[in-house]
């Protein structure tokens, strides 16, 4: 988020058609819950135009990259690394280390989509479950960021929307942004 130092997401892997919606999912809720920027793999081209078309309609700032060198990202990374596996250390016991290191510190957070090799893991300054149970990587970033962030992503304000939601106990009301 604004004024602090970058969160950055890497969706490491794709298989174009049966990952296609899962990438842009990770997209999407890396921008809506506070991460700057996310780099997706080469073949994952539909997904950055999707996630380009929500930035522009909805706000950023958010950046979408590819990549041919997934490990290139990682080993050349200035920071701190997160790499979210049902495998790791318990979220709740090192969430206050990730988010003291983060006061100074960009965060590199991967997630995997089939196998992620063991050089992530060992690369990783952390390898963090949010739970030790099989599910999505969309779920574990969703939780990973709120706590990160401890609920300030939240309340983030989107600068150059073309479009803003109105909440509404009911009903659905979008208006332009100039028009809030
Ligand atoms: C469907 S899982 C596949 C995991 C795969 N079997 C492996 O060996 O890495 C895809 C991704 O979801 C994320 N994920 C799944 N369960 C998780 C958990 N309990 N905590 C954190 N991340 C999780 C991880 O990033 C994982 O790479």
């Amino acid at each position: 988020m604004q004024d602090e130092p970058e969160v950055a997401v890497l969706r490491y892997g794709h298989r174009p058609g049966r990952d296609d919606r899962m990438t842009t999912h990770v997209g999407l809720t890396a921008r809506a819950l506070g991460a700057d920027r996310v780099i997706f793999p080469d073949n994952a081209g539909q997904s950055l135009e999707t996630v380009e078309d929500i930035t522009g309609r909805f706000g950023g700032p958010f950046t979408v990259e590819l990549t041919e060198a997934l490990n290139g990202v990682i080993r050349n990374w200035d920071g701190k690394i997160v790499h979210l596996t049902m495998y790791g250390e318990r979220v709740q016991d090192v969430e206050a280390d990730i988010r003291e290191a983060h006061a100074d510190e960009p965060i590199l957070v991967v997630v995997g989509g089939e196998k992620v090799p063991f050089e992530v893991y060992d690369e990783a300054d952390w390898n963090v479950g949010v739970t030790n149970q099989p599910h999505s990587e969309v779920a574990g970033l969703a939780v990973f960021l709120d706590r990160l962030f401890d609920g300030r992503e939240l309340d983030r304000e989107w600068k150059d929307a073309e479009n803003t939601v109105v909440p509404m106990e009911t009903g659905k009301k979008v208006v332009p942004a100039d028009e809030e």
